[in-house]
């Protein structure tokens, strides 16, 4: 790819709100089309980060890049959709209203604007409530209207600050199709989210922020290639087996007498720790060949959540207290 391709681009992004630490010298590369996840505890940097890259605040040192445009600018601007993670649309509007007024603001002409308005309720699963007033929508519906307020103008790149937080099961899972269907479209999407499922499903890369700076930044898959809990349910077991196949697949492996087991069953689960995938297939493989039977086998974490526990751990989290 070359440079004019990039999505976006930062260099040396730095923001200070007095004494206190905003982001501290980050320097990231996301390519157009992809979908880049930012994680980071609470307090670590995402959100400021977001708001210099859609201009709504001005870094105190560095620069950034969208398209090969100034963050800020309005070439940079006009390719861009936003969903803040803190928003609030005037109470009085429908959100039919709320989206007219996101396309002219993005300078759709009417015809476009109807449109995209009607394609978007349908998209985001608002539906005809699109002509209730914002003041009977619950949190997930308005989650809903801004992530469609982010998308009215047919972005290039769309920041979404934790666009699922609100929303219950169903209307995660509903989230998370739309932003496969956008990336598949070809749409860049930047998502700042704490929903590590999320991220694991829909992101490409992704970079951990903590403190203000990036401690990790890379393909996910690269990042996840680490140690993992996996559980998994066999018939025939004993402790013999047991430690042959640990030994074997040169990993611990323990009973988990206190995981549920079907009504009547005389399978015992097993938790392995496993140092890499290939591993887990190793060990299927062995516990077939030694005569016991696999029920099932599971992933014990989200294996995302678990980098992120071990990467943040021991390390000092800003919070809301600490300072520069
Ligand atoms: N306008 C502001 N004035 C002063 N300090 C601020 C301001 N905005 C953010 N901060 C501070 O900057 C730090 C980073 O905040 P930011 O909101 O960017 O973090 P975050 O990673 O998005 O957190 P969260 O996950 O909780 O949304 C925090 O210590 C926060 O208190």
């Amino acid at each position: 790819m070359t440079a004019a391709q990039a999505a976006i681009r930062t260099d040396g992004l730095t923001k200070d709100y007095g004494d206190r630490r905003g982001c501290r010298n980050v320097t990231l590369t996301v390519q157009a089309g992809e979908a880049f996840g930012f994680l980071g505890p609470n307090g670590a940097g995402k959100s400021t980060l977001v708001k210099m890259l859609v201009g709504l605040i001005s870094p105190t040192a560095g620069s950034a890049e969208l398209f090969g445009h100034p963050a800020g600018s309005v070439e940079a601007r006009r390719r861009i959709g936003y969903l803040p993670e803190l928003f609030r649309y005037p109470e009085w509007l429908t959100g039919v209203e709320a989206l007219r007024f996101h396309a002219r603001l993005c300078g759709l002409d009417n015809q476009t604007a109807e449109r995209r308005i009607a394609e978007l309720l349908d998209e985001v699963g608002i539906g005809r409530r699109g002509y209730d007033r914002i003041k009977k929508y619950s949190k997930g519906m308005q989650q809903r209207l801004g992530l469609a307020c982010a998308l009215i103008g047919n972005p290039d790149l769309v920041f979404l600050d934790e666009p699922a937080s609100a929303l219950d099961p169903v209307g995660r899972h509903e989230v998370r199709e739309i932003l496969k269907r956008l990336k598949e479209r070809g749409t860049t999407i930047f998502l700042n989210s704490h929903l590590l499922e999320d991220v694991e499903q829909i992101c490409d890369r992704m970079a951990l922020l903590n403190n203000g700076q990036v401690l990790a930044e890379g393909p996910i898959a690269d990042l996840l290639r680490e140690r993992s809990r996996w559980h998994v349910r066999v018939g025939g077991y004993s402790p013999v087996v047991a430690e042959w196949l640990s030994l074997a697949v040169d990993a611990p492996l323990r009973v988990r007498p206190d995981l549920p087991l079907p009504p009547g069953s005389d399978s015992v689960w097993l938790e392995a720790e496993l140092e890499n995938e290939e591993q887990i297939g190793r060990l299927h493989y062995l516990i077939v060949e030694q005569g016991l039977t696999l029920y099932e086998a599971r992933r014990a974490d989200s294996g995302l959540e678990q980098w992120f526990l071990q990467a943040v751990s021991g390390l000092e989290h800003r919070g809301e207290g600490t300072r520069t």
